[in-house]
């Protein structure tokens, strides 16, 4: 079965593909697609929008895509890792600052599978915050107020 591009709304994916290539990854800087070759026993680890969330913004959930051709079967496993549907996932408190305010307000996994859903690659963009609300989330200490 082949994906139109797109990223995952997990924290990470675990992915096993068959000897048949057909696993593509945008460059970072959008230049281009990078066959993922397979290897055998190998598994590639894709992270997803909520580890974009939590590492606030500092780990990459890279848009990936997988065509299928017809002559040869592929065979793709992948194991979708996320945390329990009603925990809120917001930045690290560890990795916001006065400096380095949180870009993203908290969501749980389910709501953002709904967001998701309407807006596809622009969800991430639709819970991010705005300067203002950074401004009055971010106290005087560094410590980091939100719900
Ligand atoms: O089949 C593949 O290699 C990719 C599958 C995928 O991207 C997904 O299940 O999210
Ligand atoms: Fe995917």
């Amino acid at each position: 079965m082949g994906m139109a591009a797109h990223t995952d709304s997990t924290i990470l994916n675990i992915l096993h593909q068959s000897n048949t290539s057909g696993l593509q990854v945008l460059r970072g800087d959008n230049t281009g697609w990078i066959t993922v070759q397979p290897y055998p026993g190998a598994l590639v680890i894709l992270l997803g929008d909520l580890m974009h969330i939590l590492s606030n913004g500092s780990y990459l959930n890279p848009f990936h895509r997988a065509f299928v051709n017809q002559t040869q079967h592929r065979l793709s496993i992948v194991y979708l890792h996320g945390p329990p549907s009603s925990v809120k996932i917001s930045p690290l408190l560890q990795l916001v600052s006065h400096h380095n305010p949180p870009l993203y307000r908290p969501v749980t996994w389910s709501e953002y599978l709904g967001i998701k859903a309407q807006y596809f690659d622009k969800a991430l963009t639709t819970i991010r915050l705005r300067n203002e609300f950074i401004d009055a989330a971010v106290d005087d200490d560094d410590s980091v107020k939100i719900d």
